[in-house]
Order: C-alpha cells, then structure tokens, then sequence
C-alpha cells in the first residue's frame, strides 16, 4: 500500500523537464542572462557580471517552476563555436535568440546568424524568442528598432537574392516565422524584462509539439 501510494503520489507531483538552448553572437549577454535566471528562481545565485568570461563550450541552469523544470543550455557565441549549435536543435523544446541591441556595428552579423538559425528545419516548429538585450544602455535600440532592423534587413537581403533560387527554398515558411515573432528586451545585468522572457518560454514550451522526456543529455 506505501509503494501504491508513493508512486501515486510520485506521479501526481511529476513536472516535465523542458530544454532551452540560449544562442547569439558572442557578447550579447547570454550567460549574463542565465546566471541572473539562476539569481532570480534559485536559492543559490548565479554568477555576478564581474565573474564571467567568455564561454568556451556551454554553461547550464535548471529552475523550477509550477509543474515543470526547465533546463537551460548556454551555449558560446564565438564564431568558432557557433558550429556546435545544431547538435543541440533535435533535442531543445525552445530556441532564445540574444541580441546585443547596444553593438549596432554587429546588427547585421547577429540577423546573419540568426537567419541561419531560422531555416534550421529541427526547430522550425519550437518556440523561438528573440531577446534584445541591454535595455539599460541609452544606445540601446528599443524592441520596436530591433524589429524594424531585422525585418529591413531580411528585406534588403530578399532583393539581393532575388535571383538566387536556393535562397528562396522554403522562405515562405521563414517568412510565417518572422511575422509571428515574438521580441522581448531585457536587461541581463539589472534582471528587467527577464522574468517575463521565462514566463514566456515556460507558457510556450508546455504548448509545444515536441516531447518533454526527449530534452537534451537524455
Ligand atoms: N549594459 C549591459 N551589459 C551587459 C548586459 N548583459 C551582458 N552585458 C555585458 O556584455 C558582455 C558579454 O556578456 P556575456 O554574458 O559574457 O556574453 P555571452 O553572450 O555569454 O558571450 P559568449 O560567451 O562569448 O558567447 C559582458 O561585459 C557583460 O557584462 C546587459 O544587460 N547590459
Ligand atoms: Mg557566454
């Protein structure tokens, strides 16, 4: 009758493990932004700012929510390192893109690499958040300009290639994609705008298509 009940309530108290890769350009603040995640839902803080270097490989995080966990992968930016990504996209239940919205010299290499990250066809259907962050910064552009930017520049690239037929191989779902985009900003280092960014990732992973048991490293 104990193991009857224990596994009763085993499986009623249960909570589905969910995987976030966190992605961008070197610099952008991603693993700012998991370790003031790990501040925020964790007993145990996360790294202050000063504490952290370039990330060589990957970091990790794991917060607790209502019912579910969610696992978080940091993964480095370098350009170097950024051909490891994909071997992260079958397993992920959500994608969160970083921008550094203060680095406007590097704007354009940010939606270059995040165009290639769109027509990746494993996460075409996996929740994906573009995250503007350093919202502090005066030279920030808002989440409005980070839009703006990204759809001028995804148009300028479509004339471009207008004659490069290969380019324009499953656009249209690319293009479904970026209407339905979701951006938020943030501020890594002052913590503003990041608790909404994970409730979004939490509503928006509990709907997703793709099976929680799967996540990353199981
Ligand atoms: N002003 C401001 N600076 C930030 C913010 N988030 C991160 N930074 C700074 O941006 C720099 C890069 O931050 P990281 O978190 O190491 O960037 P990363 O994206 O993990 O970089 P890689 O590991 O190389 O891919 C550091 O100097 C941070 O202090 C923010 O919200 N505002
Ligand atoms: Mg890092």
């Amino acid at each position: 009758m104990y193991h009857l009940l224990k596994g009763l309530h085993e499986y009623l108290t249960r909570k589905e493990e969910f995987s976030v890769i966190i992605i961008g350009l070197d610099g952008a603040g991603k693993t700012t932004l998991l370790e003031r995640i790990k501040t925020l839902y964790n007993d145990t803080p996360g790294l202050t700012p000063d504490k952290i270097a370039p990330t060589v490989g990957q970091n990790t995080g794991k917060i607790t929510l209502p019912s579910t966990i969610l696992q978080f992968w940091d993964l480095g930016g370098q350009r170097g390192i950024r051909n490891i990504w994909h071997r992260y996209y079958d397993d992920c239940h959500a994608v969160a893109y970083v921008i550094d919205a203060e680095d406007r010299e590097r704007l354009s290499e940010g939606w270059e690499v995040f165009d290639s990250v769109l027509s990746s066809p494993q996460i075409l259907n996996i929740p994906l958040l573009l995250i503007a962050n350093k919202q502090d910064s005066p030279q920030a552009l808002s989440v409005e300009e980070i839009r703006q930017d990204y759809e001028d520049w995804h148009q300028r690239k479509m004339e471009n290639a207008r004659r490069n037929v290969r380019y324009g191989e499953g656009d249209s779902e690319r293009r479904e994609r970026i209407a339905s985009l979701d951006v938020m900003g943030i501020s890594a280092i002052e913590g503003t705008g990041v608790k909404a960014a994970v409730d979004w990732l939490f509503i928006r992973v509990q709907n997703s298509r793709r099976d929680p048991q799967k996540g990353i490293g199981r």
